[in-house]
């Protein structure tokens, strides 16, 4: 079943609600997804909201992502958005081959790859310029604008007069009530791996009927997501939502990082026993459309607040996400959601910092164990699946503690015993981390060499 573009979509009525304004002045580096749902939701609950991007517009590259209940929840209060994000999402199954393009595993329900299936709520799959498309609408909707070809070189805090700010490029300085850096690139180190990725109009692949007998629509409609797993390759291709991704390169981490589909052709043709029909796919993709994009990686950083907690990292500036994950932008929804939620609690400028100490304490686990997430699925789904091998295995296991999660009603539950725990060391106990888990600091290779020697590690506990 083919998506509408999200434009020609007709709105629902729109009973938005606001809280009363608070006077608070809010700016955000990086309109990407974390960066205008903290806007939205900075708004609605009552602040003045500036946004700066740097790119010259609006950025229409990438393919798709997924969007885990967890952030969807957080469109309840987006009467306007709840409606569209239905209308794009994409309604497809999974099934998962081998590198020779053997099915090792039948289509199924996306749910499949939830702790458990029968009640598992949906995963969403969404198209990320439609998704980025229907934020901005939103924001247009209540007023707000993002400012572009406005980089932040520099932030900055004033614990005395009890404001951040940021340094543009070529010099102009903002200050307001808080600072949040959407956009800003942090350290990481290469995974050694990179991944090709585009989107392109599904028509172009259907021209080569042996592509389009593959990928034929099942007889209820629904496209079907092939994910191949191998000691090379990570792969999905779908008809009406094709989507090739192969691990290889040695380029920037960047989404406009074009390169020609013959260089994906010279590395397949270097896999032993790679199908055919991969080619073919390969083969109908755009020359201009192809995006080789390295895999950085970064330890998990606990602390996302300036020293006076003025200037407060979210997104991907403060967590970085591996593919293998599919968190990156579910938490940067969350991340939104929860930093609201926690602005509204405090209620007025001067606890803007207890406001943005308490979210980072409610986040920062729950986070990093879901990166460690993608690390470990990312080794688990690039070694080779062997025969008879239950491909379930390989895939990506995403359990309840995920997906069950609200951060803003988390907020309002367990705000002041947050509090209390920073000002005066009450003991406080995140609970939206899997159950039982006493959280101890990891490091990535310190993860993968604990694995290798057989060894405990974050990973292990009841993470259904
Ligand atoms: C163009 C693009 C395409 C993507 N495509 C995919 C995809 O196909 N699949 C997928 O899984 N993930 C994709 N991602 C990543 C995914 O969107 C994010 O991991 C996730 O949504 C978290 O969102 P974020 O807002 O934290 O970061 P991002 O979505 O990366 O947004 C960050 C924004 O900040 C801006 N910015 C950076 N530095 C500065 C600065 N100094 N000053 C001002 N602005 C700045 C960037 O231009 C960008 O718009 C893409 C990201 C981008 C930017």
């Amino acid at each position: 079943m083919s998506s509408p573009n999200p434009a020609d979509i007709v709105a629902a009525p729109q009973v938005l609600k606001r809280s009363p304004p608070n006077g608070l002045s809010v700016l955000i580096s990086g309109a990407g997804v974390g960066g205008l749902m903290t806007a939205l939701e900075c708004w609605r609950v009552g602040c003045d909201v500036r946004i700066f991007e740097r790119s010259q517009g609006i950025v229409t590259t990438g393919d798709s992502f997924t969007i885990g209940a967890s952030a969807i929840d957080a469109f309840k209060n987006w009467p306007e958005l709840r409606h569209k994000n239905e209308a794009i999402a994409y309604h497809l199954m999974v099934s998962c081959c081998k590198h020779n393009g053997k099915q090792l595993m039948p289509p199924m329900e996306f749910s499949a790859l939830t702790s458990d299936p029968a009640n598992a709520p949906r995963i969403y799959r969404h198209s990320r310029p439609w998704f980025h498309a229907i934020l901005h609408d939103q924001l247009g909707k209540v007023g707000l604008s993002v400012e572009y070809g406005m980089e932040a070189v520099d932030f900055f805090e004033d614990e005395q007069a009890g404001c951040g700010g940021v340094v543009l490029q070529n010099g102009p300085r903002h200050e307001a009530d808080l600072n949040l850096v959407a956009g800003m690139p942090v350290p990481a180190v290469s995974s050694g791996d990179a991944i090709f990725r585009t989107a392109y109009p599904v028509e172009l692949a259907l021209k080569d009927p042996v592509v389009a007998d593959r990928f034929q629509l099942r007889g209820d409609g629904r496209s079907v997501v092939e994910l191949w797993v191998g000691a090379f390759t990570l792969g999905y291709s779908a008809i009406r939502y094709p989507d090739v991704t192969q691990d290889t390169g040695t380029i920037e981490e960047s989404w406009a990082h074009r390169v020609h589909p013959d260089e994906v052709l010279k590395f397949t043709s270097t896999i032993p026993g790679w199908s055919d029909i991969g080619d073919r796919v390969i083969k109908t993709i755009p020359h201009d459309q192809l995006v080789d994009w390295k895999l950085m990686w970064r330890d998990p950083q606990p602390q996302w607040t300036s020293p006076a907690a003025r200037v407060v990292q979210l997104g991907d500036a403060a967590h970085t996400f591996l593919p293998s994950s599919g968190k990156g932008a579910t938490q940067a929804i969350e991340d939104a959601a929860s930093l609201a939620a926690c602005i509204l609690i405090a209620g007025d400028r001067q606890s803007v910092p207890n406001a943005t100490r308490v979210h980072n304490l409610l986040r920062f686990e729950r986070v990093s164990c879901l990166q460690a997430f993608g690390v470990v699925n990312r080794s688990k789904a690039s070694t080779k699946a062997k025969d008879g091998e239950d491909p379930k295995k390989k895939l990506v296991r995403v359990g309840k503690w995920m997906l069950e999660h609200d951060p803003e009603r988390y907020a309002w539950e367990n705000y002041h015993q947050a509090l209390a725990h920073l000002e005066h060391g009450t003991p406080f106990q995140n609970t939206n981390t899997p159950k039982g888990l006493v959280y101890k600091p990891w490091t990535i290779e310190g993860l993968l060499e604990a694995q290798g020697r057989g060894e405990a590690t974050i990973l292990d506990g009841d993470w259904n």
